[in-house]
């Protein structure tokens, strides 16, 4: 089941509430990364504390651990996971899919080397439904082909064509299998205008609960990403979510929100977070530089998260340089709270009909750059 309500717009920046089978989200919204079902660093209650609303499980590693006879047992992920409220489940198949010799791709499906065993695994949109169905996630991903972001105009067609082919096959077996979930188709069609047209317009006819933008934050400069943005903005169906996968930085989201972009998943704010790269409305903070560590003020003085509420960046650099685990969970508590505020504010920006004052105010304030 998926219910979209549409509360305002604001330019193409849009305020939507977004009703699952377990639960309500308000979009804009952001999706920590749990790829094995759980958020790195992160307990739930973790994750309750920094308010996130929705996670996402990847169904490609799942499957392979820890194996859906266990997932079975649970009645799907949310029990095993201890996660009470929205799960969405993309492949995560994307990091294999890009392994290319790892893998043999036909009409038929996606066939490789499990990087655990070295066993033959077959996916097929069929297949990827089967799983996805046992993990009961409240948004289901078609399985797609991610298209190289530099393919050739001809390599891209055939490419959508067969993602599109495969979006028909996975809504049939999805529907076979009474899923009561909702299913996402993904547009393709790398970094050409008209294809990611012509992607769209085909997932709209076979008819989608939600729309992906698939197919970038591939490798491709920036800026090829962002005019993929602008060219899709007006081209996004209104009535429905609108999901950028593997996006981004704060500045991604907040041109991806601009761009009528509804939900992003991203590993940056939790990997980023292991490697004592943090970021902060005034810009980025790399904690190893040793001109922290008699730095008794916190990350940020404007944070209430519990990493800024309680400790200093002088110890935060010395749980980095000694390797604390404790360093990881704190910096990703930062990462994600921060990720959520700035979600926070730009649908309390959009509610009020300031989206671009925000807007200019955020970039000022990140402009000074990383400390
Ligand atoms: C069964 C679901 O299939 C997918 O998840 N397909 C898919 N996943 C993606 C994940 C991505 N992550 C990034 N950047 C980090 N870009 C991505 C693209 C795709 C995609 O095109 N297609
Ligand atoms: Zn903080």
């Amino acid at each position: 089941m998926l219910n979209f309500t549409l509360h305002k717009k604001d330019g193409y920046a849009r305020r939507a509430t977004v009703e699952l089978n377990h639960g309500k989200i308000e979009t804009p919204v952001f999706m920590p990364v749990g790829t094995y079902g759980s958020v790195k660093a992160m307990t739930p209650q973790n994750l309750h504390d920094i308010n996130a609303q929705i996670i996402l499980g990847n169904t490609y590693h799942l499957w392979l651990r820890p194996g859906l006879e266990v997932i079975e047992q649970f009645g799907g992920l949310h029990d095993f996971i201890g996660w009470n409220k929205p799960i969405l489940t993309d492949s995560g198949g994307f990091q294999v899919f890009s392994l290319s010799d790892m893998r043999k791709l036909t009409e038929e499906g996606c066939t490789f080397k499990s990087p655990i065993n070295g066993d033959k695994l077959f996916l097929s949109p069929e297949i990827s439904m089967q799983i996805q169905t046992v993990l009961n996630s409240d948004i289901v991903m078609q399985l797609d082909e991610c298209t190289e972001g530099n393919a050739s105009h001809a390599e891209a067609q055939k490419s959508l064509q067969m993602s599109l082919r495969w979006a028909e096959r996975s809504k049939r077996a999805f529907e076979d299998l009474r899923n009561p979930n909702a299913l996402f188709g993904i547009i393709q069609g790398a970094m050409y205008e008209d294809l990611r047209e012509e992607s769209l317009r085909g997932l709209e006819d076979i008819g989608f609960k939600g729309i992906a933008i698939g197919g970038l934050s591939v490798g491709e400069p920036k800026p090829e990403m962002y005019r993929m943005l602008r060219a899709l903005a007006p081209m996004l169906p209104e009535n429905k979510p609108h999901y950028l996968m593997g996006v981004g930085t704060p500045e991604d989201l907040v041109y991806g929100v601009a761009h009528g972009v509804d939900m992003f998943d991203c590993v940056m704010p939790t990997r980023n977070a292991r490697n004592g790269w943090l970021f902060t409305r005034f810009g980025d903070i790399k904690i190893k530089n040793a001109k922290h560590r008699h730095d008794k003020r916190p990350l940020d003085e404007s944070c209430t998260c519990y990493a800024c509420t309680h400790f200093s960046r002088a110890y935060l650099y010395h749980l980095h340089k000694v390797g604390e685990i404790l360093g990881a969970q704190l910096n990703t508590i930062h990462n994600l709270h921060f990720y959520q505020v700035i979600m926070q504010e730009m649908r309390d920006a959009i509610d009020a009909g300031r989206f671009a004052d925000w807007q200019a105010q955020f970039h000022e304030n990140r402009a000074r750059g990383t400390d």
